[in-house]
């Protein structure tokens, strides 16, 4: 398999390349040059499989040969087996035809662990092989951070530096990353927003000479691993559901567009899919340009599901590449735009064909579905996930499809909004528990990119041997 850059001006990379790489040179981001296909009797051959085996199959055609299956399968056996359900991505149900998509049993409560327990992993066996190190510069809205956090800590070929966005995650969500006190661990709180601390990281990737001198690479969703890592839940929980016999609708709490992203790549490698809901919150971006075509950037505003507080969306870029016919030209053109103009319009002709549907759901609206949904299933919610569930009702289009809302986040995340919808405070599980009485490091720096730089070049130990 070989990797293609959204711009189309980027070296053509392998899968080793592309993991470490992270952003393009270009400035795009790195997409399979064509996508492989799963017929009708390897999805059906799914059922029998644990999800380590799973993700080892459907994930193969993507290593080209960077990896040998042997050592990726240990991988997947490795990265699943940290999770707390033995079904890795459990799925539930709520009600006629609707089911839960439970994406939190990994350690840090959220999807991310999903892929970034696979991307430490593959960190591991690719820097050894080459006797590399890297700095991992990453931006976090609230749980990225901790999953990658979580996935490098005490990795001595690592280091990680998080950017996030000042005042503007969870006190839980900061904490699970600022009580990680390993050497190689730095966080970085911007005083600024999301898109700030995103744009910062992709500026520093743009820096040719200080990508090259600390050897940066990415946990975000630039990084291609993150997404495809992702791709299979979408395969295993659509064949728990029937699928490929019939044809299965997602919800999709969304923000940077990676998690959407893998579903539609799920699609377009053999999965029937009827319907990919984008649910954003009052940050709706996307949910305005699937309605009407303009892609144009707002302030962002902070709400209680804060994880997707994010107004440009990292990996829209690689389906407007798709929508485009992967002419480089096009997408930067549109990127220009985005940034000299605030916005673009895509003609809502090249959208008729698409499975993308869209809403949002405002903070009462949040609020109220945490509530409707103890109240009707016993279930305590998230307020990402119910995000999800709002919209997911309001843009079904056919009740006979399955409808699965992905669960993206533990409530124990979000207490404080939960509690204002429900009156019940969810617990963090055990090995959280004593997280408020941990010890914080960070560091605080304004939303500067030259004073972001400076305090990673003065901690990188690629340049600072002891
Ligand atoms: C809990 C939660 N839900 C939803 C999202 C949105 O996912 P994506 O950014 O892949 O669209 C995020 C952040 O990525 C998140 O942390
Ligand atoms: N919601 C994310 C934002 C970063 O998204 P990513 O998928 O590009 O890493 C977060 O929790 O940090």
């Amino acid at each position: 398999m070989r990797y293609i850059s959204t711009r189309g001006k980027a070296p053509v990379l392998n899968f080793e390349e592309v993991v470490l790489t992270g952003l393009a040179r270009d400035g795009g981001l790195y997409l399979p040059e064509s996508w492989p296909q799963f017929s009708t009797d390897d999805i059906r051959g799914l059922a029998g499989k644990s999800y380590a085996d799973a993700a080892a199959f459907l994930l193969q055609p993507f290593l080209g040969d960077s990896i040998s299956p042997a050592d990726f399968r240990e991988m997947t056996k490795k990265a699943y087996g940290a999770f707390s359900h033995r079904a890795v991505v459990p799925v539930s149900q709520l009600g006629s035809n609707e089911f839960l998509m439970e994406l939190y049993h990994g350690p840090t409560l959220a999807f991310k662990d999903v892929a970034l327990q696979l991307l430490g992993l593959l960190y591991d066996h690719l820097l050894a092989r080459r006797g590399k190190r890297v700095t991992i510069v990453g931006a976090t809205s609230g749980d990225t951070g901790s999953a990658a956090i979580e996935a490098c800590r005490g990795r001595d070929a690592v280091d990680i530096f998080i950017l996030h966005p000042k005042g503007r995650v969870s006190d839980v969500q900061r904490r699970q990353m600022t009580t990680v006190l390993d050497a190689n661990v730095h966080n970085i709180a911007v005083e600024g927003d999301f898109d700030d601390c995103q744009a910062m990281v992709k500026a520093m990737f743009n820096d040719h000479d200080f990508r090259d001198e600390l050897a940066v690479s990415a946990v975000n969703s630039i990084n291609w691993a993150r997404v495809m890592a992702q791709i299979v839940y979408y395969f295993t929980v659509g064949v728990s559901l029937g699928a490929p016999s019939r044809a299965i609708s997602f919800s999709v709490p969304s923000g940077n567009f990676g998690d959407v992203y893998a579903g539609y790549a799920a699609s377009r490698m053999g999965l029937p899919v009827e319907q990919l809901i984008v649910a954003t919150n009052r940050n709706d971006i996307l949910s305005r340009f699937f309605n009407s075509g303009e892609y144009r950037k707002a302030g962002v505003d902070p709400t209680i599901s804060p994880s997707m507080d994010i107004q440009v969306s990292s990996n829209f870029e690689r389906f407007l590449a798709d929508l485009y016919g992967r002419d480089g030209a096009a997408v930067s053109d549109l990127m220009r735009r985005l940034d000299n103009d605030g916005g673009f319009s895509v003609e809502m002709s090249r959208l008729n064909e698409s499975i993308f549907s869209a809403g949002r759901c405002d903070e009462e609206e949040t609020l109220a579905t945490i509530g409707r949904t103890l109240e009707e299933t016993e279930r305590l919610v998230d307020p990402h996930t119910a995000v999800g569930l709002f919209v997911g009702d309001k843009c079904r289009k056919d009740s006979s499809t399955p409808l699965v809302t992905l669960s993206t986040a533990h409530p124990a995340k979000f207490p404080d909004a939960v509690e204002k919808a429900t009156g019940e405070r969810p617990k963090l599980p055990k090995h959280m528990q004593n997280l408020f009485g941990r010890k914080e490091r960070l560091t605080d720096l304004p939303n500067d990119i030259d004073a972001v730089k400076s305090f990673i070049k003065e901690r990188a130990r690629i340049l600072n041997a002891a």
